[in-house]
């Protein structure tokens, strides 16, 4: 009918997150950007789907996505191609505040190493999710994977607020069926599929940050 294929077009697909992931490397290992962002898009949406409750959540990660798809658009779009070359410009032409925030409160160094602390958190949570058990709580998936990332970067009343969004997470089948991939064994699949992807994305990240000193930026 015409009407729920309508529907079928607005419903997330764990696909649309775990596609653009598998995208994001260039052959001589550099993060393409408009790929990074896509697979951040395909999160927000899943978020939303999950309800209100992830709102305060999901505006942060929305708009962290825009910053970057500001640049990826801008008039300096050519230095945003991959997160390598975004960070040689940035730097370079002093676009980043390095100690304090101050005339550059939105880089893209800045704003992707959100994204990026994010990220590790999205890659523990799916190896619980992957390897749990029918029976096994995402609430606790999820805040043990909090508490291992990216909680040590925020303070104590975002800890909480989050600590709080988590227990109203939908159990392991319920959050399966809502990644509209097709019966748990296949999201399985598809996530032991991904995440060496993700994993190889993060770490290429995270070595460029530690290199040029970039992991605590402002
Ligand atoms: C499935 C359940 C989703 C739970 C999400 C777990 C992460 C909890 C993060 C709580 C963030 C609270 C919002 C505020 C954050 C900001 O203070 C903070 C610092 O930013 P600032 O330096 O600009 O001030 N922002 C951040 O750290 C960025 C947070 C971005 C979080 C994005 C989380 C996306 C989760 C996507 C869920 C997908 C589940 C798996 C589906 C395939």
């Amino acid at each position: 009918m015409a009407g729920s294929e309508a529907s079928d077009d607005q419903k997330f697909s764990l696909s649309e997150v775990l596609d653009p992931f598998k995208l994001c490397l260039s052959e001589n290992k550099e993060v393409y950007l408009e790929h990074y962002v896509a697979g951040w898009r395909g999160l927000v949406k899943f978020l939303n789907s999950l309800g209100s409750v992830f709102g305060f959540i999901s505006k942060d990660a929305a708009n962290k996505v825009h910053i970057l798809v500001n640049y990826l658009n801008g008039e300096n779009a050519s230095q945003y191609v991959t997160v390598q070359s975004m960070v040689k410009y940035e730097l370079e032409n002093e676009l980043v505040d390095l100690t304090k925030r101050g005339s550059h409160p939105e880089s893209g160094c800045r704003t992707l190493l959100r994204l990026h602390r994010a990220l590790r958190w999205l890659e523990l949570f799916l190896e619980r999710l992957r390897t749990g058990s029918e029976d096994s709580k995402t609430s606790a998936m999820c805040a043990e994977s909090y508490n291992e990332s990216l909680a040590q970067h925020h303070p104590w009343v975002v800890r909480k607020a989050a600590g709080m969004a988590f227990c109203v997470l939908p159990g392991r089948p319920a959050f399966l069926e809502v990644m509209n991939v097709g019966p748990p064994e296949q999201v399985v699949a598809m996530l032991g599929e991904a995440l060496p992807l993700i994993s190889e994305v993060y770490q290429i990240t995270e070595d460029l940050y530690a290199q040029r000193n970039l992991l605590d930026l402002p």
